[in-house]
Order: structure tokens, then C-alpha cells, then sequence
């Protein structure tokens, strides 16, 4: 009844995750030097410049040797060959080994033309000679072309794409893009991201507790929340409950904030001040209403251009709902082609009994053991508990309706962070 009265219309959540990701503004792009590169999304795709390796390359210490001359050879019996020189890393060989001949060479250095193995040095007896220039070798190893040489573009061809536009960039990424000369490397932008609490019961974190006042929790998590999905939080002063002056304070931030983010306020209560600026503003309600628990009335709009997150103020909800619908969104703006959490099945640990009207996210804790994910709730599950969000590492998806799911159940689970 309520809910006609305030028009509220519940949506699912895939159609709200549609409209959000209908409505992503890519961030602009800066080059960043590759140190500084680490967890940001690259903004182009990065092919081999040249095959890697781009030389022939010697995989152990020993002597680089024609494989046919070694037919025979044992430990038992050596074959004899001239050591016409040494090559070690990062100089390029001089010789070409002949029939008969062989060089020393080091791992990581260029296998000499004419050359196509390389016998490991324990298998080998350098034989010194009062004459001639390098001496002998004795090799005690039958090869075949190609031991212990690594091919020109083993790892990549000339012109391989390595890495996709959108990516993170971690440890593997910033190695291949070192390998291939990108010094500065083109990424998007972090999104900013305005974080405002509302409510007037807030407190600061450093202020005394009084009578029916909290300290104001969402916005710290909510910064964290933006910094692990890649943005920057801009952390706002707390907002009273009244809609004239939190309409103020969001365009004042208009300007350097890429999105806006609010906790608090969008239910139906009195002093439910989003609500009530969404109820007289000029921009674009995409829903106000989630077919969802916790967080059903989180709500998002547009608004001179940019998104408008207005999530719930009950701290479970208002995490849930940041990791449901902002996160994506903050993804899909650097560039991240697949943008919503990804999902899994696991072995449900313990009877969950409580049904819903509407599609459950549980914050679960999940453990592996012997090869199956196990999960369970991470606390009590309500809306308003945010203790337990810090043993959250996923989402317990029940459907709607029934009566929960019984321990033992096969349940989806969708994984939280980047
Ligand atoms: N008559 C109805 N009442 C409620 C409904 C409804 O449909 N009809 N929905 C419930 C649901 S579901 C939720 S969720 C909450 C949503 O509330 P709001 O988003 O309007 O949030 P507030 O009313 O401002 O606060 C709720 C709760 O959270 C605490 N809070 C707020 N901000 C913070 C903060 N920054 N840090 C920590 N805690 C915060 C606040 O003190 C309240 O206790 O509405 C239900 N009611
Ligand atoms: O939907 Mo509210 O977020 O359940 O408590
Ligand atoms: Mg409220």
C-alpha cells in the first residue's frame, strides 16, 4: 500500500544492474608511470612489439652444441668438441659453431648460429689443452635439436595481444608491460566518488556518544569500498536530515566528483530527505525500489549528467547495495567488460530459515575444504547489523519466496571485491 502511495514501483535486480550499466560514463584516460600502474584498468589493449624472446635463448649454464655431433655420446662415453668461445648474457656471439665445435655459454645468453642444443654443464668435462684457443669439452649427453634452447617468440608472437583494454593491472600485467617498453602506461582516470552520510543522528567518529546519536560508520566503509573497486572516495560532511540543504551540498560537489553517493534517507519516513529530493528535483529517477533484501529502497538517478547512488542508511544494506550496484558501475566506467560479481556455487553449512518476498543477498563467509566451498552466513543477517561485514567475503543468493535453504543445499554465491 505504501509503496503505491509513494509510487514506488520494485524492479529486479538484474533490470536496476541494466539501467545503471545502460547508463556508465567512461573515465577519461592518463598515462602513469608503470610503478604507479598497480591496480589500475589499463585504457588500451597491448600487443608483443617484438617476439618474446626475440632471440634464441639458452635455458641452462653449459655449451651450446650441434645436436648431430653428439650422436653416441654417454656418461660412459664423452664426445670431444672445440670450445671456440664463451657467451655470456647480454653479449651476442661472435662464432658460428661448426661441425665439431661448441661454446660455453650462460643461461639467458644468445645461442650461437649454427648451434641447436645446449648441453647442461653438469653433463660435461672441460678438457684444458696447452694449445689451441679454448680448450675442449667433453660431453657425456646425447642431444636432440632444441634441448635447453628456447625458440624465437616461444612466449609471444610479434604482434600478439597480451593484454585487453579494461584489465588490472597486478604483478603479471605490469611484467609484460615492462617486457615490452611501456614505461608510461595509458589507464583510465579513478573515478571520484562524493560520499555523503545523512541522517541528523550522525556523529563524528572522534565525538562523544549522547542520547540517540550514532557515530556515522557507511561513509568510512563506503571509502574503503571505493578504493578497493578502483575510485577516489571524496569523504563529505554529514548531512542533516533536510532536503533543501542536501540538494545544495551534492551540486556544490558536482564539480569535483565524478558520481555521487549517499547513505541514508530513502525509505519512507518522514525525514527520508533523498526521497524527498527525488520527489521534486530535475533529473532522472531510474528506480527508487529493488525487488531485493537488504537494501530495497536504494535508489539511483541521474542528474545533470552523472549518477546519483542513493543507498539505504542500515549498514548492511547500504554495503550490499554498494557492491550490487555501485561497484559494477564504477568497474564498467574504467573500462571492465565484465562489470557485476562474478558467481559460483558452494555447499550451503548451515540451515538458513528465514524466507523472503524478495531475493536474498545474505553477506556469507565462504572456506574451502578438500576442494568444495563451504558457506554460511557471516553474522546475523539483518539489514542494520554491520558488525558481521567484516567477515563478508561474498553473497548468499537465496530466491524468493520458500523457506530459506537447509544446510547441505547446493546455493549461488556471488564473490565480492576486485
Ligand atoms: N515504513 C517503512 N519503513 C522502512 C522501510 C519501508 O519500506 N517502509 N524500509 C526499511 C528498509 S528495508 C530499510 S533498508 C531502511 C532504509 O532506511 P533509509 O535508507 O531511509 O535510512 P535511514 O532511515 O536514514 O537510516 C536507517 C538506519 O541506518 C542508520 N544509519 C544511517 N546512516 C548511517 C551511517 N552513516 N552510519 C551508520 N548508520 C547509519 C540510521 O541511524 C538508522 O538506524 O528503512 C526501513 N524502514
Ligand atoms: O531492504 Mo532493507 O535494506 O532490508 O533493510
Ligand atoms: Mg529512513
Amino acid at each position: 500500500m505504501n509503496d503505491l502511495k509513494f509510487g514506488r514501483q520494485a524492479i529486479s535486480l538484474e533490470e536496476a544492474q541494466r539501467r545503471v550499466l545502460g547508463h556508465v560514463r567512461l573515465q577519461e584516460t592518463e598515462k602513469v608511470p608503470l610503478f604507479e600502474a598497480y591496480g589500475r584498468r589499463l585504457a588500451e589493449n597491448i600487443c608483443a612489439g617484438s617476439p618474446l624472446p626475440h632471440f634464441r635463448r639458452s635455458g641452462v649454464d653449459g655449451y651450446a652444441v650441434r645436436a648431430s655431433d653428439t650422436t653416441g655420446a654417454s656418461l660412459a662415453e664423452a664426445v670431444c668438441l672445440e670450445v671456440v668461445e664463451t657467451v655470456p648474457c647480454g653479449l651476442v656471439p661472435a662464432k658460428t659453431i661448426g661441425p665439431g665445435q661448441a661454446a660455453r655459454i650462460m643461461t639467458g645468453a644468445a645461442v650461437p648460429e649454427g648451434a641447436d642444443a645446449v648441453v647442461m654443464l653438469e653433463m660435461t668435462n672441460a678438457v684444458h689443452q696447452e694449445t689451441g684457443l679454448g680448450g675442449m669439452v667433453a660431453v657425456h649427453k646425447a642431444m636432440n635439436p632444441g634441448d635447453n634452447v628456447t625458440p624465437v617468440g616461444e612466449e609471444a608472437a610479434a604482434g600478439e595481444q597480451l593484454l585487453r583494454k579494461g584489465c588490472i593491472i597486478g604483478p603479471g600485467e605490469a611484467a609484460v608491460l615492462a617486457a615490452f617498453g611501456h614505461s608510461l602506461v595509458k589507464v583510465y582516470k579513478r573515478p571520484r566518488v562524493a560520499i555523503f552520510s545523512t541522517g541528523s543522528e550522525l556523529l563524528p567518529v572522534d565525538a562523544a556518544l549522547a542520547p540517540g546519536k550514532i557515530r556515522g560508520s557507511n561513509g568510512y566503509m563506503l571509502a574503503c569500498q571505493v578504493q578497493q573497486a578502483g575510485g577516489v572516495p571524496l569523504l563529505m560532511p554529514f548531512l542533516p536530515d533536510d532536503a533543501g540543504r542536501v540538494e545544495r551540498e551534492l551540486l556544490a560537489a558536482a564539480e569535483q566528483a565524478d558520481l555521487w553517493m549517499t547513505t541514508g534517507g530513502v525509505s519512507v519516513g518522514d525525514k527520508d530527505v533523498l526521497a524527498e529530493l527525488f520527489g521534486r528535483w530535475d533529473g532522472e529517477l531510474l528506480f527508487n525500489k529493488i525487488a531485493m533484501r537488504p537494501g530495497s529502497p536504494t535508489s539511483v538517478g541521474l542528474w545533470r549528467g552523472k549518477p546519483l547512488f542513493a543507498l539505504s542508511g542500515n549498514p548492511g544494506a547500504c554495503y550490499v547495495g554498494f557492491e550490487l550496484l555501485v561497484r559494477p558501475y564504477l568497474r564498467a566506467s574504467q573500462g571492465a567488460s565484465d562489470p557485476l560479481l562474478s558467481g559460483a556455487i558452494a555447499v550451503l553449512d548451515t540451515d538458513y530459515g528465514k524466507g523472503s518476498a524478495y531475493p536474498r543477498y545474505i553477506r556469507g563467509a565462504s572456506r574451502v575444504e578438500q576442494g568444495t566451498v563451504f558457506v554460511r552466513p557471516a553474522g546475523r543477517d539483518k539489514s542494520s547489523i554491520m558488525v558481521s561485514i567484516k567477515e563478508t567475503d561474498c553473497f548468499i543468493c537465496l530466491p524468493a519466496g520458500g523457506r530459506g535453504a537447509r544446510r547441505g543445499e547446493l546455493v549461488r554465491v556471488l564473490t565480492i571485491g576486485d
